[in-house]
């Protein structure tokens, strides 16, 4: 049967790394920011609930969604990203479930749910065990600051929309820390994989 892991962290903590990991053992990932990012395509069902919701003032000129006016709104106001979880969240978790249901049919060994916001959605009830992927709160605003160019304010609001650090650590069943330059990664990745706590919960 197969088993379920929970992979979450904070924004820019080194998800997306590490779910490339769990791909080249062999997992089948299921990856809430890429469908996040699917069901807001050009006649997609969360794209028109969005704009009919926060107006087409939203959408670039080529019928795009601007993701970016729209970070720029909802990370600076609650309430704005709670009507905007509100329309997504619903379309997220139908294709989660979908894609649980193809991989559980198919047998595979390891399903990862790679999904920023698992305990804030309820989504570790779904799985067997969780994997934080935890990085220090100074190198994580560094990070989020480079990679999506956003000022320290900026990168401030977006972590603060989000569970704190130290109540994720504490709901963690399995943590990775990622505070170590990219490089390592594989090298930390293969002693989380085959410490004997990590063996255990894969063979049972
Ligand atoms: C507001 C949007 C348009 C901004 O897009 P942008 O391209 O700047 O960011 P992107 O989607 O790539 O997300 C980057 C990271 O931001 C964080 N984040 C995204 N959405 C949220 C949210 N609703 N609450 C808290 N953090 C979030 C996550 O850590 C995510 O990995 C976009 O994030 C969005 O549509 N969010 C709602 C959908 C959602 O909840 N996605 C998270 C998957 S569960
Ligand atoms: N040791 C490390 N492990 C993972 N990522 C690292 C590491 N060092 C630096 N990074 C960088 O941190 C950034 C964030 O990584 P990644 O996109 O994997 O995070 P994420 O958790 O998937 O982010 P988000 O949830 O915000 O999409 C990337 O630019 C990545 O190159």
């Amino acid at each position: 049967m197969s088993k379920v892991l929970g992979l979450t962290g904070g924004i820019a903590s080194g998800k997306s790394a590490v779910s490339t990991l769990f791909k080249k053992q062999g997992a089948a990932v299921i990856d809430a920011d890429l469908i996040a990012h699917q069901i807001v395509e050009p006649n997609q069902p969360g794209l028109t609930a969005i704009i009919a919701a926060f107006g087409s003032d939203y959408l670039l000129a080529d019928g795009r969604l601007n993701r970016q006016k729209l970070g720029q709104l909802v990370f600076a106001d609650p309430e704005a990203l709670q009507k905007l979880d509100q329309l997504t969240h619903p379309l997220i978790r139908q294709e989660i479930l979908r894609q649980t249901v193809a991989y559980r049919a198919a047998d595979r060994d390891l399903i990862v749910y790679d999904i920023p916001l698992l305990f804030e959605t309820g989504y570790d009830q779904l799985c067997d065990a969780v994997l934080v992927v935890d990085v220090a709160p100074q190198i994580q605003l560094v990070r989020v600051e480079q990679r999506d160019h956003l000022t320290e304010a900026a990168a401030k609001a977006r972590i603060a929309s989000q569970m704190s650090h130290d109540e994720r650590l504490a709901r963690a069943d399995f943590v990775l820390d990622t505070s170590k330059p990219i490089d390592d990664l594989p090298k930390t990745f293969a002693a989380f994989w085959y410490s004997s706590a990590f063996q255990k919960f894969l063979a049972n």
